[in-house]
């Protein structure tokens, strides 16, 4: 039913944008009520506006605690227009009709980031304009209400578009999208005072961002996050769902190292990669291990780019690049490409988040980021044969690369190179076959490598396989109890093994 805007109640944080509308209802002859500071504001570019204090016969307490919290207010928003009892009551105590509400809540969330005092955060907590929205909204047969500065634009629209009049349709909207407010208001209160600590997601819908598809095309996506908070964009085309997923598995490997490094990644796995003394270097040897693969992939470093390594990487196709800084002679040969994602990474994938959520089935699966990285210390030689200076290094390369590949994943790594991986299979021996087949279509020599595998081997097959192909050294978790067997094998053919005690899957 159509219903005509005769008086609003106006209670804003932020006074900016407001004058627009003010301008529009003054013109519609609606009667404005308005809290303290709201009012100051309306009154000072020359409208009318009775305060809150007028309306109920009470001050504001409590340092503003208490302003619009009195029946004289949520009764004339609540009220059911339709039913004579209601509208009894509110004659009875002369209660005013509120049919529009305009709110901007305190800030919380932005006075969280300031890292404010914790009284100064609770004191951002609004309760009055919360509740505002809420009864609001839950009235939507009889009042519009508008929770945000975001909704001021269809608000105009729509007072021009119905000369003050609004729709069911039309208030229905509008409540919807104050329940959103409300709900992703209190999500951010909730995780401020959770500190991450809860096995619970709670998300702002306000925060989400409509991406131009899913996975696919005729799937549709949204990014909840913050992606401005890690990376600043310096050029290129609108980041996708699945850029989003490569860039998030770009990061996640290269925050696990130290020493220059360099890695190219195709659907979320390492394709190419290289701890090496300069990023020219690093990406020569990256590129090396499956320059077919590098092609449209994702390029990320944990080094300056500078124009000597931009102009090598500029020889090829790829659609994003991210690195803490870039020279500026680097940034201009990489302009030279359109579409290509140039990404300034603020703060590294450890810092970013440490909790990974997947949908599953009828719900979502949560856990605790695999941050778990090994050391030197954290390697026990199972074998005879002790690994080399060289393999250990190699051997620790390979340990965190195996990590960040999808299981079943095998590595196979030389002088801090990947040669080749499996991943994604069935059977550790196909994964294993995978790699070494590769490693053969880019003419690597594996005499004297090292191999990775995410998990125990359950029989002493893939050594074997590894050692005729010619590896010498190898990692894994160990726990499996057929452990002894493989470890015979590598014994009676001069292999070295270790194990780390720590598994690797990534489902
Ligand atoms: N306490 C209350 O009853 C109350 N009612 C409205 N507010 C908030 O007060 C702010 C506006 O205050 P002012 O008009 O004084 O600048 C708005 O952000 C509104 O959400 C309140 N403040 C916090 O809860």
């Amino acid at each position: 039913m159509s219903k005509k805007i005769n008086s609003a109640l106006i209670s804003v944080y932020h006074k900016d944008g407001l004058e627009e509308i003010l301008k529009l209802l003054n013109s519609l002859n609606v009667k404005l009520i308005s809290t303290g500071g709201t009012r100051d504001f309306i009154q000072s570019l020359g409208y009318e506006c009775e305060s809150v204090e007028e309306v109920t016969g009470y001050p504001s307490i409590l340092g503003g605690r208490v302003k619009t919290l009195h029946p004289k207010v949520f009764g004339g928003i609540l009220y059911r227009r339709d039913e004579e009892q209601d509208r009894k009551i509110i004659k009875s105590y002369d209660i005013p009709s509120i049919d529009l509400v305009i709110v901007d809540l305190y800030p919380f969330e932005e006075t969280v980031a300031t890292q404010a005092p914790e009284d100064e955060i609770i004191e951002k907590i609004d309760i009055g304009g919360i509740s505002l929205i809420r009864g609001a909204a839950k009235n939507f047969k009889d009042v519009i209400v508008v929770a945000s500065m975001k909704q001021y634009k269809p608000l105009l629209d729509l007072l021009k578009k119905k000369s003050g009049n609004t729709d069911i349709e039309d208030r229905r909207w509008f409540a919807k999208e104050a329940f959103a407010v409300s709900s992703g208001y209190d999500s951010a209160i909730f995780n401020y005072f959770d500190k991450g600590e809860s096995p619970v997601l709670r998300i702002s819908a306000d925060s989400g961002k409509t991406l131009r598809y899913g996975e696919n095309p005729h799937q549709k996506g949204v990014f909840y996050g913050n992606f401005n908070e890690i990376f600043e964009q310096l050029h290129g085309k609108e980041i996708s769902y699945n850029n989003l997923l490569d860039i998030d598995a770009a990061v996640s490997l290269i925050a696990d190292f130290d020493e220059t490094a360099l890695a190219i990644l195709k659907h979320n796995n390492a394709c190419g990669m290289a701890c090496r003394s300069t990023v020219k270097e690093a990406w020569d040897a990256a590129l090396a291990a499956d320059p077919i693969s590098a092609f449209g992939g994702i390029v990320v470093t944990n080094r300056q780019v500078d124009a000597e390594a931009a102009k090598a990487i500029n020889e090829i196709f790829f659609e994003v690049i991210i690195a803490p800084d870039y020279s500026q002679d680097a940034l201009n040969i990489l302009f030279q490409k359109k579409n290509r994602i140039i990404l300034k990474q603020k703060i590294t994938g450890k810092e970013a988040n440490n909790t990974q959520v997947r949908s599953a089935l009828n719900g979502f699966l949560l856990q605790d980021k695999d941050t778990s990285i090994q050391t030197r210390s954290d390697l026990t030689v199972v074998t005879a044969k002790v690994p080399t200076e060289k393999e250990t290094e190699d051997l620790l390369f390979a340990n965190i690369l195996v990590k960040h590949t999808k299981s079943n994943a095998i590595v196979l790594a030389k002088n801090k190179q990947l040669i080749a991986s499996g991943t994604g299979q069935t059977s550790r021996v196909d994964a294993l076959n995978q790699a070494i087949e590769k490693a053969g279509t880019f003419k690597f020599d594996l005499n004297g490598a090292v191999m990775a595998s995410d998990a125990f081997f359950p029989f002493p097959d893939c050594v074997e396989i590894a050692h005729k192909a010619g590896i010498t050294a190898i990692v894994q978790p160990g726990g499996s109890i057929k452990d002894a067997e493989s470890v015979a094998y590598c014994n009676e053919n001069g292999l070295a093994m270790v194990t780390t005690g720590i598994r690797h899957f990534k489902h």
